[in-house]
């Protein structure tokens, strides 16, 4: 049977049902109907047989669906949950129609169990309950919790209970036990779960379980990212198991000595200044980002760097090694960046952002000031701004963008809001991008005006560059101290849990 016929039998039989009716009549055999939906999940739960008067045995059984208005799904309309419980008028009727959600690759746990296969292992959930609008336990009780327990998926949860509480666990939990470890958050807790992982000494067996997020934050930056524009989708691809490798970056800090990673990215000046303020306008909800947005696109800092920028096309290749047998050696010195768990980090070791020979894309002092530096690990930075163009899940590189004239446009930047996206001709904003494999930024301050440097809030001084005066670095919306890093691309380092139709191109 062709692939569309299978669905277009599911379809048919869901076509047949009221929402939630009762037991039905026996269903007639079934026949194609066209449906403006789209059958994307369907489970069973209380199968029961019983032999009738005329002594014909018929199956009964409750068919959980969730019903998209369109194939592949998009975030204009969010998708139907509805059961039904009807008839089969024999076993093979029953069979057959299970088989044919099973062949269109839809789940039905009881039809695995049937065939003996073995049950998942648990899958690990990291619930926060105070990010974004307070809505993760509610996401977690209405939706997670019915939809995997109808898949017959079985699940453990823990309530976060600090900041850091999810990277704590990760970094000593007995990741084989479970299926996937699945931050239901906003990027923060997600950017804990990665960052546990990589700081293991088996992390190169470790960086195999899938991760995946369910957006319960303000900002859900992967929601778009991974195809998963409302909750239902992001938990339909848990039950499927549905995973792509995906790279991360490594920001390594020269003086506080510290290497972080990000699924997501690193800003820097304008991007960063607007994150990591958002947080004061936290009640506001979603909206926060673009308040902040706009309050800081009229106060734009000027900031100063040397930096160097090693491109893609200009990349040597590095092989990792990513034996998962392997362990790291036990780290002795605390301080000692090179000795980190972790991907080896080959850019990041003695070489100054004026190394050429490393990183032949320069920005001096001279050609700054900075408005605008982005490193972008995946398109979308937040639930609906695609940030960069150039960039995929496994794309082996970052896009750097940052503002290459002395002044960015800002009416560009206010379009760019408007359109909830950059610009495909970059200029309009005043900045442009290039695919990196690492870069190294050291800066050197920042100020209002080309001559007044601002110290805190009160001490103005002329013509000076001032470090450490307020500027943050922000990785995966966390903030971070402004202060000398090396950041590199590191390939296909996670499995990470996203729609089987997330289409990157
Ligand atoms: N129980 C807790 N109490 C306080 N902070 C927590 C707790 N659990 C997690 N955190 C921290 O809260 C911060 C924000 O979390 P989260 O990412 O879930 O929400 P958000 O910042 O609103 O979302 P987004 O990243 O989408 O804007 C993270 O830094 C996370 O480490």
């Amino acid at each position: 049977m062709a692939q569309g016929s299978k669905v277009s039998l599911a379809v048919s039989v869901l076509s047949r049902l009221s929402a939630s009716g009762p037991s039905r009549p026996r269903p007639r055999p079934p026949t194609t109907h066209s449906v403006p939906a789209r059958l994307v999940f369907a489970a069973t739960t209380s199968d029961t047989s019983s032999e009738n008067a005329t002594g014909t045995t018929t199956t009964r059984a409750t068919l959980h669906f969730l019903v998209t208005a369109t194939f592949p799904p998009t975030k204009e309309k969010p998708p139907t949950r509805t059961s039904a419980t009807f008839e089969f008028a024999s076993s093979v009727q029953y069979n057959e129609a299970m088989a044919a959600f099973k062949r269109a690759g839809i789940a039905c746990p009881q039809f695995d169990a049937q065939a003996g296969l073995a049950p998942r292992k648990p899958v690990y959930f990291f619930v926060n309950p105070f990010g974004g609008v307070k809505e993760a336990v509610k996401i977690f009780d209405s939706l997670i919790n019915p939809m995997l327990e109808t898949a017959g998926i079985p699940f453990e949860r823990l309530d976060t209970q600090f900041k850091g509480h999810a990277e704590e666990v990760v970094q000593k939990v007995d990741y084989t036990k479970y299926s996937a470890l699945v931050a239901v958050s906003g990027d923060g807790v997600l950017h804990e779960v990665v960052n546990g992982i990589m700081s293991r000494r088996d992390w190169r067996a470790a960086r195999t379980v899938p991760i995946g997020t369910i957006g319960a934050g303000s900002s859900n930056a992967m929601n778009p990212n991974l195809g998963h524009h409302f909750p239902e989708y992001g938990i339909l691809s848990i039950i499927k198991n549905t995973t792509r490798p995906m790279d991360i970056i490594s920001i390594t800090f020269h003086e506080s000595r510290k290497v972080v990673y990000s699924h997501l990215n690193m800003a820097w000046t304008y991007i960063a200044d607007l994150d990591i303020e958002s947080d004061q306008f936290r009640w506001m909800g979603r909206e926060k980002t673009t308040l902040s947005a706009l309050n800081r696109l009229f106060r734009l800092r000027k900031y100063r760097a040397n930096i160097g920028i090693l491109p893609l096309d200009l990349s040597p290749r590095h092989d990792q090694d990513l034996d998962p047998t392997k362990l790291d050696p036990i780290q002795t010195d605390p301080t000692d960046t090179t000795t980190f768990y972790g991907p080896t980090r080959y850019f990041t070791h003695n070489h100054a952002a004026t190394d050429q020979t490393t990183f032949p894309l320069q920005i001096t002092p001279a050609q700054t000031p900075l408005y605008y530096f982005t490193a972008n690990n995946l398109p979308y930075i937040s639930s609906t701004f695609k940030a960069s163009n150039n960039v995929t899940m496994a794309s082996s590189c970052m896009e750097v963008t940052y503002n290459s004239e002395r002044k960015v446009s800002r009416m560009g930047m206010i379009q760019s809001l408007l359109n909830e996206r950059v610009p495909d001709d970059l200029k309009a904003m005043g900045v442009t991008s290039v695919q990196a494999r690492a870069f190294r930024l050291d800066p050197l301050g920042w100020g209002w005006g080309m001559h007044e440097w601002k110290r805190g809030s009160e001490e103005v001084e002329k013509g000076k560059l001032i470090k450490d005066v307020g500027g943050h670095i922000a990785i995966s919306g966390e903030p971070y101290s402004m202060e000398s890093v090396t950041v590199e691309a590191h390939d296909k380092m996670i499995n990470m849990i996203c729609a089987s139709w997330l289409d990157e191109d």
